[in-house]
């Protein structure tokens, strides 16, 4: 442990002085022109480089081979990978027929109610209309999927050839934790050795670690990681290794007797496991130390108590470890820079969650690294592919994909699930389906880890496009607030907002007054204080973070003095930051959903940005995800709750952002993701129809006709048709895609209803939600004993209830069919399919429900029992769905006969 004493602690007490800043107010004025001065220089030379790169690289030498280099650096950095028509034509023709299809079939349902049961017909159309309309906003989004390839050789001849300085721009990396106890220590380390590791030059990474709970483990844990990492990183890079997680490296088998391997790599390799399991076990004794809490709280190694002692009442706590002046590791190399940060907490003021932890993370990592693009990961998350940071670099440095991207999103991928992944855990469908089509519109959503940012969009900017990336009278809409330009006029505005974006661009931040004030007057010394005050306004009390928002490219000023930046570094985590400021409400991280993730991808898709998908063929990124049904359906409610969030606020994509700047499939998409929870109220309607009418002995339709029959098969087949194309065109498997169907039944008919509920609550009520972190699963329990974990839930009732009242109707339904002859069979086949539709669907629930041991909590079945009987007595005795004149006439009862 002697580790945390020979790293400086540069914790700063922020109620020490805080207003004596390094730059003060008055040349910040300079300061602002510098930077755009030299800002514009830096476009200039970039677009040469960019566009007249030749000259430039042919001067380098004249053979042959450095011409083909030469040749190569100007070549795209990545390419779009079309599907085959072959694949994607046929699925088209599939919807399109589907659609007709869906038309007639609703035309018939409308138009043939069921005269005795009258109440259940229209139950049932509504639903179907609705699912028909929730199938559209799925569907429409996934019409012109793409695949993407990048090409990592070109980016290095273009920014990182050998033997000369690095050209590729600095990332910061931030990681988010909340609590050691639910999110071990090991796992965050592993996430964080991973990035430290990462392939990429090492003075342009920094490593951020936000720690929301204030936990001095986790503060001890990270000091011993940024220990281990002197060892561990040049391992990696010395032998190339993947992934650069210990944990999950370890855990790999190698062959030894494969021809490749060098005997001076497997001792190495044996010496190094050595080393992290002595690692291993220094964490856990921290783990172990930490589980009971002194009465007078945590002392740190000095004998100074740990700031963070209540979690909800702390300081702003930094401490920076490896970089620049943090020694080095054993080979002599530079380290990437770690950074610890625990935002100020104090009684009375909004955290808002994650979102507020990571914009706290833009401000730090703005003041201290200044890295031009940010990634952000959750703590479980490691870099599973060490090229990642270049692959996002592939889209992100390409002259014309770059300016207007504002995020390079990676799907999750994850390890330790159950083999044939029961919950639906892995999300397949939605990572290789859903967001594969959205590449090809406006871009993917963006799913709140494994994404590179470019730090301009998050501040709130607009993307610089060309005349081409907007329609003609978009422009005038949103550019000119419609005044004075006119159509003729457009070009030339184009070019000027491009050199004034940094300060009078965005719409929604500046009113038209400033706009206009900004463009005319651009050299004017008072719409400069002007645009100073707005910039405070819009970003805080922060001088150099004001100024470092002006650096497009990133870095800082190599002058300004660590200890001064430090203190500032506080002073942009303090509570009151944000007061008054756009934090939030038009910058970073977006607040106001537990799913931050949605909202804010939302936010830059509505400004006009694009953004991209990126799937390297090694994963980049793996996580971890709950594998039992409780903590999975308490995480689904967390999304859907999210969303209905989302749903009932102002940023609510039916209403929002009508600029024309987001496509009309993107904001499809986005509908579809904030209203899908709403589908659970028709959907367990629709899972307990069939339960109903087989004790009533009542249909949906009128009769089984051969007309009747041909639209629900006709139906059938085109939506198994879509679903066999889909998987075709995406390489989903058709296991994966089955576990999806359940689960969206599952999730459908607890977890979803759920959140409707909750959701409204909160805006009637106020009752503030609030975000439940799954628990990561240390590594240790090999045999998935997580997933028959059983806890509790009251989410468990609904869907428990919807499968024993199906399975008393089918009791009830073939005991019928068995008392009174041949005939009534017919009918009940309609009826029995439908009940076994919903039951095998839920069959997952099923399993989960009766765990390792076949048995369920008692509690679970007294409960469905009792609501399931309260249902089949009420259908009996009240009947409402069917009249009671048909009551009386009609020959058939069900099981009170
Ligand atoms: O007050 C908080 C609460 C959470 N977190 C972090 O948020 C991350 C996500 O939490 P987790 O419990 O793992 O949620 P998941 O449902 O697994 O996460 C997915 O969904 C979230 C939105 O609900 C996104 O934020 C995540 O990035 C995305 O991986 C973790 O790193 C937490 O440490 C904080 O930093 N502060
Ligand atoms: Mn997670």
């Amino acid at each position: 442990m002697s580790s945390l004493i020979a790293v400086p602690v540069r914790i700063v007490d922020p109620s020490k002085d805080l207003n004596s800043y390094g730059l003060g107010n008055v040349d910040w004025k300079e300061r602002v022109e510098g930077w755009k001065l030299k800002q514009e220089k830096n476009m200039m030379q970039v677009t040469s480089r960019y566009t007249e790169g030749k000259g430039d690289i042919e001067g380098t030498g004249s053979n042959g081979e450095e011409l083909q280099m030469a040749d190569d650096a100007r070549q795209p950095l990545s390419r779009v990978v079309p599907i085959p028509s072959s694949h994607l034509t046929p699925y088209r023709v599939v919807i399109i027929l589907r659609l007709i299809i869906l038309g007639f079939f609703l035309q018939y349902r409308t138009t043939h109610p069921v005269k005795d049961a009258y109440p259940l017909w229209l139950t049932s159309v509504i639903c179907e209309i609705w699912f028909a309309l929730s199938w559209l906003l799925d569907q429409f989004p996934k019409w012109y999927p793409i695949n993407r390839e990048t090409f990592l050789e070109r980016l290095a001849l273009r920014y990182d050839r050998e033997g000369e300085p690095s050209q590729l721009a600095p990332i910061d990396v931030f990681v988010s934790t909340v609590d050691p106890l639910k999110e071990p220590p090991l796992v965050t380390a592993n996430t964080v050795l991973s990035i430290l590791a990462v392939d990429y030059p090492v003075d342009k990474v920094s490593c951020y670690v936000s720690d929301d709970g204030s936990a001095m483990l986790t503060f001890e844990a990270l000091s011993e990681t940024s220990e281990f990492a002197r060892k561990w990183v040049p391992f990696c890079k010395k032998h190339n290794i993947e992934p650069r997680a210990p944990e999950f490296y370890f855990a790999q088998k190698i062959d030894y007797l494969k021809d490749k391997i060098q005997p001076s790599f497997v001792k190495e390799r044996r010496a190094m496991k050595r080393e992290y399991e002595e690692f291993k076990i220094r964490i856990n004794a921290l783990v172990a130390k930490a589980q009971k809490t002194p009465e007078e709280g945590w002392t740190m190694q000095d004998g100074t108590p740990w700031p963070g002692n209540n979690p909800r009442d702390h300081p702003g706590m930094i401490q920076v470890f490896l970089g620049h002046s943090g020694g080095l590791d054993t080979d002599g190399n530079e380290l990437p820079r770690l950074v610890y940060v625990s935002r100020e907490k104090r009684p009375g003021f909004q955290h808002h969650k994650k979102a507020g932890a990571m914009n706290a993370l833009i401000r730090v990592s703005a003041v201290l690294t200044n890295g031009a693009y940010l990634l952000n990961v959750d703590c479980d998350h490691y870099f599973n592919n060490s090229k990642a940071l270049k692959e996002a670099m592939c889209f992100m440095m390409d002259p014309a994909l770059g300016k207007k991207t504002c995020y390079v999103q990676f799907p999750q991928r994850f390890d330790g699930i159950d083999l044939h992944d029961r919950y639906a855990n892995r999300n397949i469908v939605f990572f290789d389906i859903n967001l594969k089509g959205l590449d090809g519109v406006q871009g993917p959503v963006y799913v709140g880890t494994g994404c590179c940012f470019n730090r301009q969009a998050l501040y709130g900017y607009d993307p610089v496009l060309t005349e081409a990336d907007l329609e003609p009278n978009i422009i005038v809409k949103s550019c000119c607030g419609s005044r004075k330009k006119g159509r003729g006029g457009n070009k030339k505005y184009i070019d000027k907002k491009r050199q004034v974006k940094r300060t009078e661009s965005t719409i929604p931040i500046f009113n038209m007054e400033d706009i206009e004030e900004g463009v005319e007057g651009y050299d004017d010394e008072k719409s400069l204080l002007m645009s100073q005050k707005s910039l405070e306004k819009r970003f805080g009390q922060s001088p150099v973070f004001i100024a470092a928002t002006f650096m497009e490219q990133g870095g800082i000023p190599p002058s300004t003095n660590p200890a001064t930046l430090l203190k500032e570094a506080i002073h942009v985590i303090s509570c009151g930051y944000e007061d008054k400021t756009d934090w939030g409400k038009e910058i970073g991280w977006i607040y106001g959903s537990v799913t931050e993730d949605i909202l804010t991808g939302f936010k830059m898709h509505a400004r006009g940005w694009i953004s991209i998908y990126c799937m390297p063929p090694r994963p980049a990124f793996k996580g971890s995800a709950p594998i039992n049904l409780s903590d999975r359906l308490n995480q689904v409610l967390r999304w859907a709750l999210g969303s209905i969030e989302i749903l009932l606020s102002r940023h609510c994509p039916i209403w929002y952002g009508y600029n024309g700047r987001l496509k009309l499939l993107e904001r499809l998409a986005y509908i579809n993701t904030i209203v899908y929870p709403l589908t659970s109220i028709p959907l367990i309607a629709y899972c307990v129809l069939p339960a109903i009418c087989l004790l009533t002995g009542k249909f949906i339709i009128p009769e089984i006709s051969n007309f009747a029959s041909m639209w629900f098969i006709l139906l059938f087949v085109s939506i198994f048709a879509t679903g066999i194309l889909e998987l075709r065109w995406s390489g989903v498997s058709i296991e994966d895609w089955w576990r999806n169907e359940q689960f969206w039944v599952i999730g459908g008919t607890s977890a979803h209803l759920f959140a409707v509920f909750q959701g409204l609550l909160k805006v009637l009520a106020g009752i503030d939600t609030n975000f439940t972190v799954t628990s990561k699963a240390s590594d240790d329990d090999g045999d998935f004993a997580e997933l028959y974990v059983f806890k509790w839930t009251s989410l468990l009732i609904p869907p428990t209830t919807v499968l024993v009242v199906n399975l008393v109707g089918i009791v009830a339904g073939v005991s019928y069919a068995i008392n009174s002859g041949y005939q009534s069979w017919g009918p009940l086949f309609g009826k029995l399919f439908f009940a076994i539709w919903v039951i095998v669907h839920l069959y997952p629930f099923l399993k989960g429900l009766l765990g390792r041991q076949n048995r369920t909590p008692t509690i679970v079945i007294v409960w469905s029992i009792l609501l399931a009987s309260i249902f089949s007595l009420l259908w009996v005795r009240i009947d409402p769905f069917t009249s009671s004149t048909t009551k009386a006439t009609s020959g058939q009862c069900g099981i009170n006969c």
